[in-house]
């Protein structure tokens, strides 16, 4: 991928742009299964306690699984393009850390437009442990970035974020249900201004800003 300071154009269609695209509606229910069947082995693996004897066999197993299924890997940088029941439209990465519908490893955040905001209802589990019961700081900060990142979308155009500035106001608890929220404070040129917060039980446990920069996107 290449960035380059021209005046940025709306988003468009990413696969005429060489980008590998894969519509939101025509993942397997088996491949989403499967993913959330993985994302609980993690889990399970984060924390077991069996005995070396199962833990060699699953070692087995998941060693054939993954040759199995990583025989022909999907291309880095696939997109997938959603379409929301109001009609509007947005690409994001399949495999995106936080997001991503395809990686197991992402909680997912399930950002969806509300008005002026994006927002999502979504509960860690001890994967994403920092201090004991307690979300990682980075964690924290990469659902606000993830959140500030599509609220900036709502521009229509592609941006990154060029700073985030993360304020940690309470402990955010592990395996408590959490809103995220975002939204677009202003643009000026290509800046689009946002901000951010992660409440639990209506107190904002932390809140952020970035200022994300419109790129033009072309695949190098
Ligand atoms: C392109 C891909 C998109 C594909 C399409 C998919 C759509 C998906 C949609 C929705 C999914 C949402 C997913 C969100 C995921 C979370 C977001 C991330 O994790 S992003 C990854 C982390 N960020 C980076 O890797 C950036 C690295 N930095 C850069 O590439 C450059 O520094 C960049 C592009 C940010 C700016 O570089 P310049 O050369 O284009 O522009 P200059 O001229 O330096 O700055 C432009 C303006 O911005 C200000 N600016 C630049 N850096 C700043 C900073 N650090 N703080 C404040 N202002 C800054 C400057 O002062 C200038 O402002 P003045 O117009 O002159 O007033």
């Amino acid at each position: 991928m290449t960035v380059d300071a021209q005046p940025i154009a709306k988003l468009s269609d990413l696969s005429d742009l060489g980008f590998a695209v894969v519509e939101h509606s025509e993942l397997p229910a088996e491949l989403l299964d499967l993913v959330d069947q993985v994302r609980g082995l993690v889990h399970a693996v984060a924390r077991t306690q069996a005995d070396t004897a199962v833990l060699a066999g699953a070692a087995r197993t998941v060693a054939a699984l993954t040759e199995q299924l990583g025989a022909d890997p999907r291309p880095l940088g696939t997109m997938v393009h959603r379409t929301w029941p109001d009609g509007h439209t947005e690409y994001g990465t399949l495999s995106n850390i936080v997001a991503g519908p395809a990686n197991p490893l992402a909680p997912p955040l399930e950002l969806v437009r509300d008005g002026e905001e994006v927002r999502a209802e979504v509960t860690l589990n001890g994967l994403y442990e920092g201090p004991p019961g307690l979300v990682h700081g980075g964690w924290v900060a990469a659902l606000l970035d993830q959140a500030l990142g599509s609220a900036s979308s709502m521009t229509g155009r592609p941006s990154l974020t060029a700073n985030l500035d993360v304020n940690y106001r309470k402990p955010t608890p592990i395996g408590a249900e959490l809103t995220v929220a975002a939204r677009i404070t202003g643009t000026e040129r290509r800046k689009v201004f946002v901000s951010a917060e992660i409440r639990h039980h209506g107190v904002v446990t932390a809140e952020g800003t970035a200022v994300m920069v419109q790129v033009a996107v072309s695949r190098s």
